[in-house]
């Protein structure tokens, strides 16, 4: 039995969120999280699952999804976030069936300040929910991690109580992601608050199991966003294992590992930090840098070596001064060397995470 006979292909929500990532955690594997900011990077990503035969979840974040709406419009209400995830989703909704895999749908990191953001999407669920039994999104994140644990907490609360009459799952964030996101610089953050205790985390389970089983925690433990110079992020998955233990104990759990936990900042870790992520209980690892720039990597390489086909629309050194240049410049053509790229970088994240082959 695979994933594929208890969990649909196509946008999964409610109970079927819980189904995936249970058997994720029971069979010992994650899913790769893609941040997708247009339909050409989440088809990228969604090809690639379909041919690695893996679940994926596609997410976005906060300017990403302003992206979608087009960079040409105002936010200043957060209006382009909110429209540009609901666009997102729609295409993914839409197209993900065509690709025979079980897709989350996700939203990114949601500081404080961003609020209107999430409640736009909540609203934009409800009416989903309302007309189709389902909520737009699978899942959102709510990252209040900078705010005081407590305030982290009740507000986490008041959200899941919302979500869970719909049936969406959240993911919250303790302790801080160090470098960079959406435009808040976590570079200098001390130490100790990459690192989340086991307290924190039994205070959250204890708190939000009140509520519902649906949710996962992205505990710090050393993730920083973004590529640096190999040696500069320490990374200690072990203290993941402590968390587990910890909540075990409190609960009396006959589950080796009652929490689920989120994996941020996977780009450039190396391969045993994720395998022994995934042994500690984490279900998802998000994955955006490298595989902007593996999207990059496709379409840099077809305009350097096809440079003398693309400075004029008429004219080039293999078939004369007065071909035309049509199938070179056109973006189907071009772009879609960033999608194969792309979806190389999304096929090594799947065998990583050992997803690959889980249908
Ligand atoms: O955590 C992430 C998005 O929330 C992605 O981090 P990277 O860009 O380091 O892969
Ligand atoms: O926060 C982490 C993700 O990489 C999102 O990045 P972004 O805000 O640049 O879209
Ligand atoms: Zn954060
Ligand atoms: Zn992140």
């Amino acid at each position: 039995m695979g994933l594929i006979d208890i969990a649909p292909a196509g946008v999964v929500a409610g109970k079927d969120v819980y189904k995936v990532f249970d058997y994720a955690r029971q069979n010992g594997f994650a899913i790769p999280a893609f941040n997708v900011t247009s339909s050409s990077v989440a088809n990228a990503a969604l090809e690639a699952a379909r041919d690695a035969k893996s679940p994926v979840i596609l997410q976005v974040s906060q300017g990403g999804a302003a992206y979608f709406a087009g960079k040409g419009v105002a936010n200043d209400k957060q209006q382009a976030s909110i429209a540009g995830a609901v666009a997102a989703a729609h295409h993914i909704r839409n197209i993900a069936p065509l690709y025979g895999v079980p897709v989350i749908l996700h939203s990114d990191h949601c500081a404080k300040k961003l609020l209107p953001w999430f409640d736009g999407m909540l609203d934009a669920d409800e009416a989903h929910y309302q007309k189709t039994g389902e909520p737009l999104f699978s899942s959102h994140m709510l990252d209040l991690s900078e705010e005081p644990k407590e305030e982290n907490i009740e507000t986490c609360k008041k959200y899941l109580a919302r979500m869970a009459k719909i049936g969406i799952w959240l993911e919250m964030e303790i302790g801080i992601t160090g470098g960079e996101e959406d435009g808040v610089n976590n570079e200098h953050v001390d130490n100790a608050s990459l690192y989340t205790q086991p307290e924190d985390i039994w205070d959250i389970y204890r708190e939000f199991s009140e509520i519902t089983p649906n949710f996962s925690i992205a505990a710090g433990f050393g993730n920083v966003h973004g590529v640096y110079k190999p040696g500069n992020v320490q990374l200690r998955p072990e203290l993941l294992r402590k968390h587990q233990d910890f909540v075990k104990e409190q609960i009396k759990s006959k589950e080796d590992k009652p929490v689920f936990f989120v994996f941020h900042g996977g780009s450039g870790s190396e391969k045993k930090d994720i395998t022994n992520a995934v042994s500690y209980g984490v279900v998802k690892m998000n994955v955006d840098t490298d595989t902007q720039y593996a999207y990059l990597e496709g379409i840099r390489d077809f305009v350097l070596n096809k440079k003398d086909y693309l400075m004029s629309q008429v004219g080039n050194p293999e078939k004369g001064p007065d071909a035309p240049n049509k199938k070179f410049y056109d973006p189907r053509v071009w772009v879609r060397e960033g999608e194969k790229t792309m979806a190389k970088r999304c096929t090594i994240a799947y065998q990583d995470l050992g997803s690959a082959g889980k249908l």
